[in-house]
């Protein structure tokens, strides 16, 4: 069976609901899923895992990093994660200019590590409760999975 980590940071528990949503997804799809609070965690962990999930909320003055996430934003880029395909999440607020952009940012980083990215990555508009949001999760997980067939 192959492992997928998702690391997620999350304060008010919308990331978290992704993650979680998320999580489901990959284990219907046969994949052993861990899945921790970016505080619980360590960047160095995503090299025991064959699939990599990154999820971070999009706060601050301009659309920063959150803390929790700045050491695996800046340590990420400079690991060797090739081979592995990785899925990016987070929820904003279409209410803000940059919405959601700290996936964007993220998708950035895992692409110079040499992940390799499946499918878009998965913004949603505070919870992750429309058709549309829901589907591209399911969307993200398939493609995870289908990457080792
Ligand atoms: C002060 C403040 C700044 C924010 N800035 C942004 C932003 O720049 N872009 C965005 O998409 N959402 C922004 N948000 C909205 C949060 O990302 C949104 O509430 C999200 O659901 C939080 O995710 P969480 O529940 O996982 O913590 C901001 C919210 C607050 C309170």
């Amino acid at each position: 069976m192959h492992k997928a980590l998702i690391i997620y940071s999350s304060l008010t528990g919308n990331t978290a609901q992704i993650a979680d949503i998320l999580a489901d997804e990959l284990e219907d799809r046969q994949i052993d899923v861990i899945i921790l609070d970016a505080m619980e965690a360590d960047p160095v962990d995503l090299l025991e895992y064959d699939i990599i999930c990154i999820g971070s909320y999009t706060f601050g003055n301009d659309a920063e990093i959150p803390d929790e996430m700045l050491d695996y934003y800046e340590e990420i880029a400079t690991m060797d994660l090739s081979g592995k395909p990785f899925g990016v999440f987070g929820s904003g607020d279409d209410y803000y200019p940059k919405f959601a952009t700290v996936v964007d940012d993220f998708e950035a980083q895992l692409i110079k590590s040499g992940a390799i990215k499946v499918a878009p990555g998965v913004k949603t508009n505070i919870a992750p409760d429309t058709e549309e949001e829901l589907e591209a999760i399911q969307t993200l997980a398939q493609a995870l999975a289908d990457y080792f067939k």
